[in-house]
């Protein structure tokens, strides 16, 4: 097969894909409108890990981790959307760290510095630098450390609190790393 032959092939996937992922993220909005009826978190591990398990078992080892990757991905996109609608919730963790940094949101800021920690096994920390990419904001500068299997970071990310991709991403971060902190703007 030549490679125009190839790319005719996967233009017809990402055609035949395209309304299934559509379809995925409208499912995951009706569940984050659920989730706000039953205040339950938008990150469900457990149902994540059983996903996986059951959709990646019957792959070829060749693509199973790659597969598995995409499952990941498809889900921390569908994490991202929910904290989209939910915009309460990225009132709240926002609030509330600006709160126990005593900052206002209304101060002038062209960058925010944020602390946070994660399991460093699990390494959900890349997951926050690729989900920082995603919302297009750029990281100035980056600290890490790993202490007795934690990773703490600190990170000085470009933008305003305003910004809805901004309040997304540390809503994201806030929601699923461990001792979120807005330590500056
Ligand atoms: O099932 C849920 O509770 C969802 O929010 C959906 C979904 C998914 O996209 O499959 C997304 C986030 C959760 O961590 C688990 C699964």
């Amino acid at each position: 097969m030549t490679l125009d032959e190839i790319r005719v092939q996967i233009d017809a996937v990402d055609t035949q894909m395209k309304p299934l992922f559509l379809k995925r993220m409208e499912c995951a909005g009706c569940v984050a409108e659920t989730k706000r009826e039953t205040g339950g978190d938008v990150f469900v591990l457990e149902r994540e890990l059983a996903i996986i398990e059951k959709r990646a078992g019957d792959v070829a080892p060749e693509v199973r981790d790659e597969y598995v990757m995409f499952l990941r991905h498809l889900m921390s996109v569908s994490r991202r959307y929910q904290y989209g609608i939910l915009t309460e919730k990225q009132d709240r963790v926002l609030a509330e760290a600006l709160e126990a940094a005593g900052l206002s949101a209304e101060k002038e800021h062209s960058q925010i510095e944020i602390a946070f920690a994660c399991d460093a096994e699990a390494s959900d920390f890349n997951l926050f630098v690729n989900m920082a990419k995603l919302n297009q904001i750029s990281i100035i500068s980056l600290n890490l450390e790993t202490e007795e299997g934690r990773q703490k970071i600190r990170m000085i990310l470009k933008g305003n609190l305003k910004d809805q991709k901004m309040r997304q991403l540390l809503c994201q971060i806030g929601k699923e790393a461990e001792g979120f902190q807005i330590v500056g703007m």
